[in-house]
């Protein structure tokens, strides 16, 4: 596909009625307080990896869920509406259950029991949460199909050019430059195209064309309160991720001081029981 032209841009950015332009305008607060946090912590995980692979073993149950609800849609025998409209605009392309196992096999010293399955509190809810409003509103995966998949173009885009030029994050290889280096544990952001727009353009495209008629405006209010939920969920995990490493610093710290205050009482005991000796000694001789 060649660059679109700007008549095919669909929605414009002025189409207030488009699904994708709602969810936006309306999740805007959401997305700030998100966008916020995740800065913030990404500041810190560019030199921790193992803060960094906590961050994203979060999204990879959350994209694992929601894939695994797409792939039961489009499979079965008798199509849903959801399972209809996925198949006009799912691009298997954007699927990241397959490039986050990569990073998070680099991340994990391809150790996969480390990250298979969810083990933190916000995770496990996040991931029970999907599933559970699925079956009682399954058109809901449209939101994530939204939110979740252009995070990538946007701020991911920001996120990978940080992580190339992150030298604590990745190893230094003779001959090859951070960025080279960085690829192995980047898969999430890359879409092995050569143009990324033009694939967020038709995706884009593909959606709005899909859901325009084939949705209630209940189901469409279903999907925009839905994405408000994805943000307040994924602002969970990052503080859960954040109570997790506060807690783990404490106990160390907590650790360090029973064990040296053992030790120092012992020698204040010992400093104690020689004074005394000596003052007997002294007191009898
Ligand atoms: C879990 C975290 C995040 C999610 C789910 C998320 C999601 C989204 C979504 C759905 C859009 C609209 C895309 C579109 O309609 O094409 C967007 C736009 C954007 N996001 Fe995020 N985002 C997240 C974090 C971030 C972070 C950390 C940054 C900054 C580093 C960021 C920067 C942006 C920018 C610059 C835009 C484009 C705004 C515009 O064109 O008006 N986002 N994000």
């Amino acid at each position: 596909m060649s660059k679109l032209n700007q008549h095919e841009i669909i929605p414009l950015p002025t189409d207030i009625g488009a699904l994708a332009n709602r969810i936006n305008m309306s999740t805007r607060k959401e997305h700030d307080v998100v966008n916020k946090s995740v800065s913030l912590k990404f500041a810190v995980a560019l030199r921790d990896g193992k803060i960094y692979r906590q961050g994203i073993q979060g999204f990879y149950h959350v994209f694992k869920t929601v894939e695994m609800l797409i792939q039961q849609e489009l499979q079965s025998d008798s199509k849903s509406k959801i399972g209809g409209i996925l198949s006009k605009f799912w691009d298997e392309r954007v699927a990241r259950t397959e490039p986050l196992t990569k990073d998070l096999l680099y991340f994990y010293n391809n150790d996969p029991k480390k990250f298979q399955h969810p083990i933190r509190k916000e995770q496990i809810e996040f991931v029970d949460h999907i599933i559970e409003t699925y079956k009682e509103k399954p058109h809901i995966l449209l939101a994530y199909c939204h939110v979740m998949y252009l995070a990538l173009f946007a701020g991911g885009k920001i996120m990978n050019s940080k992580l190339a030029k992150a030298t604590g994050l990745f190893p230094q290889v003779d001959g090859q430059t951070t960025e080279q280096v960085s690829k192995y544990g980047t898969n999430l952001y890359q879409f092995n195209i050569e143009d990324d727009q033009i694939l967020r353009a038709s995706y884009k495209r593909d959606y709005e064309l899909a859901t325009r008629h084939e949705l209630t405006e209940q189901e469409k209010l279903d999907i925009i309160e839905e994405s408000k939920e994805i943000y307040r969920r994924n602002a969970d995990m990052i503080r859960g991720i954040e109570k997790h490493n506060r807690e783990k610093i404490t106990n160390k710290l907590s650790y360090k001081v029973v064990v040296y205050g053992y030790y120092i009482g012992i020698l204040i005991s010992t400093f104690a029981l020689i004074f005394f000796v000596r003052r007997l000694i002294n007191h009898l001789f």
